[in-house]
């Protein structure tokens, strides 16, 4: 565990000794064999494809839409797999790692998942946080090496932005931001896909040197890409063409020309040569049968070239070498604090949700407030202050469950993302996002209880108060908890919102108001105690007709005058207890259930 208390001088030291170990590059090979992939419909995506790529290598994995360099891709690293069967050997270093390769090879995906309220350096110091085992200062050293090395100390300050959302960082320094991120924990092998889809010439040569630079520092990167522009084609070491599944050259630049040449196939003058070499061996609608014999024709001359003969002599020559080195992984309460202090900063960076939920709910205090004023306690009155009572459960609860929803599906994309990348625990994200929603979704009802509960004139000794205080907290946990666990098992934030609807209704009908708990048929009594609505309304009576302060009348209040009120709506007053246990066993539940559903769904986003 990092030392914390380090002076940063001692700690400086360190990092200079520790930088050189953890920036330490080991030589990786990654080799491929006989790797066959079909889709679940029996089709082949990948027939028999063979290649390998040595330390220090940029290599390009090229052709034409459909040819299976994402399915390559996913298939070296063991991602995004589900419904497919592959086959085939996958070694690093002559070492089979299977799914561990994702702990010793960092991903920078096409597409780029941020957490857009935060600035360029805020997301990646937490980023250091999940990935560095270090202390404080030699993380944030890395940090500001790694925002030198890939050009974002001027956009260090900028928020990162939501896209059609809200404008943030350039497209260019993005990509720049996805590549700082897996380079953080410094690893040895780097895949990239589409590395410079939809950046202008200008800014794809500055990813691609960039990715240049790293290969030149040691490392193996493999990359997909889609017809790199002339000057970019010579920057890579080694490049890979696929055409319908197969491959159809593996080999230098240089020799892909002179290869394509003698097929019979010369790149014009002045034409992009992988952009030929792409029309070349791509499947033309309406010209299938003969593009697919001419893709025949080529990757059998491929097999039997010096180039083909090049990588059967290596895959069978592969020795066992050095292991990779794993990344580095922060511990369980690490990743909480780092997650918990992402989530605050979102929050706080969208001070519009906490603006409505307090408005709302003064609005509603004031509003319950007013339409009860200073209710006197006459039988009548008796029954409009237990209706205020119900309301406040009502109102605790739909805003809470309505306002939480929203809890997953909008960044369950970055949430699947980093944590198959192994950079934490799902319950480190759990228990971080649960606890940074806490302090809003059970402080805003407290705002409505304490505008309300005096309009009203509730009985209001201290300890009454404090029991409607606890009571609220509980209900609205119960509520997130419901909302949590409803966003969890949803796919989609319409879909959660849907199945809310009925589940409410249901524990508004059991909470006891439109009807007596106890004459409900046998057979459906027991959904009472699933309902927070009816566990929160029985406290709330409970503690305001058991006893009364002086200003209502509390010296000839008697046992038999709350039980009378109690007993109409089927209540007892030693349930009180009972309530608040039952409230808290429900948020519990709801959360654990919430995290299975979490677990479950996001295994499958593999
Ligand atoms: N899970 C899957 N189930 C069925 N077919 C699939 C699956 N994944 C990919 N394919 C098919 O396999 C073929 C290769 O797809 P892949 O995405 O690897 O191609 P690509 O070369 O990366 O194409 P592009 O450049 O357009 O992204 C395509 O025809 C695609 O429809």
């Amino acid at each position: 565990m990092p030392d914390e208390r380090r002076s940063p001088s001692t700690a400086r030291n360190a990092f200079r000794s520790n930088s050189e170990k953890s920036l330490k590059v080991v030589p990786i090979t990654v080799s491929w064999e006989h790797i066959t992939v079909k889709a679940e419909n029996g089709r082949e995506i990948l027939q028999n494809v063979n290649g390998f790529t040595k330390p220090g290598q940029l290599m390009a994995l090229m052709g034409a839409s459909g040819a299976g360099k994402t399915t390559l891709l996913n298939t070296l690293m063991a991602r995004n797999l589900r419904g497919l069967e592959h086959s085939g050997n996958i070694r690093v270093n002559g070492i089979d790692m299977g799914k561990d390769i994702s702990r010793v090879s960092g991903f920078a995906q096409q597409e780029e998942l941020f957490i857009g309220t935060l600035t360029v350096h805020e997301y990646l110091l937490i980023q250091a946080k999940l990935r560095i085992d270090e202390d404080s200062v030699v993380r944030k050293e890395r940090v500001d090496e790694v925002m030198v090395q890939l050009g974002l100390v001027k956009c260090q300050n900028s928020r990162i932005g939501v896209v059609g959302v809200k404008k943030g960082i350039s497209g260019g320094e993005a990509r720049r931001l996805t590549f700082a991120c897996e380079m953080l924990s410094n690893p040895s092998l780097l895949f990239a896909d589409e590395p410079t889809s939809g950046l202008d010439s200008f800014m794809a040569e500055n990813v691609v040197q960039l990715l240049r630079t790293f290969a030149a520092n040691g490392r193996t990167i493999i990359c997909t890409i889609h017809q790199p522009a002339s000057q970019l084609y010579q920057m890579f070491d080694s490049v890979m063409y696929m055409a319908n599944g197969r491959t159809a050259f593996l080999g230098s630049p240089e020799d892909s020309i002179t290869f394509f040449e003698k097929s019979g196939h010369v790149v014009p003058p002045k034409f992009n040569p992988s952009e030929y070499i792409i029309s070349v061996l791509a499947v033309v609608p309406g010209e299938e049968a003969e593009c697919k014999k001419r893709i025949d024709k080529i990757v059998e001359a491929f097999e039997s070239s010096d180039h083909g003969q090049k990588v059967n002599d290596y895959l069978s020559s592969l020795e066992i070498g050095e292991a990779p080195q794993w990344l580095s992984r922060v511990g369980f309460t690490s990743q909480i604090t780092a997650l918990a202090e992402r989530c605050f900063l979102d929050i706080m960076r969208n001070p519009g949700v906490a603006r409505a939920k307090f408005t709302q709910k003064c609005v509603m205090g004031l509003f319950i407030g007013l339409l009860y004023l200073q209710t006197e306690y006459t039988p009548h009155g008796i029954q409009n202050i237990n209706g205020a009572l119900f309301f406040v459960v009502c109102e605790l609860t739909f805003s809470t469950m309505a306002g939480i929803m929203t809890f997953l599906n909008i960044e369950f994309p970055l949430v699947a993302r980093e944590y198959h990348d192994g950079l934490y625990n799902l319950a480190s994200y759990y228990i971080a996002r649960i606890v940074s929603y806490m302090p809003l979704f059970s402080s805003d009802g407290l705002c409505m209880i304490l505008i309300s509960y005096w309009l009203i004139g509730l009985s209001s000794t201290f300890q009454q108060v404090l029991w409607m205080i606890l009571v609220a907290v509980l209900t609205e946990q119960a509520a997130s908890s419901c909302g949590i666990a409803l966003s969890c098992i949803c796919p989609s934030v319409p879909i959660t919102v849907a199945s809310s609807g009925p589940i409410l209704i249901l524990f508004m009908l059991v909470g006891g108001f439109y009807g007596t708990t106890s004459s409900m048929p046998i057979f459906i009594q027991w959904i009472q105690y699933t309902s927070w609505n009816r566990l929160a309304y029985e406290a709330l009576m409970i503690n305001q007709w058991s006893r009364l302060d002086d200003a209502h009348g509390g010296k000839n209040w008697t046992v038999q005058n709350r039980d009378a009120i109690l007993h109409r709506h089927g209540f007892e007053a030693w349930m009180f207890f009972f309530d608040l246990g039952g409230l808290a066993t429900i948020a519990i539940v709801l959360y654990f259930i919430g995290f299975v559903a979490l677990l479950f769904r996001i295994r499958r986003a593999r």
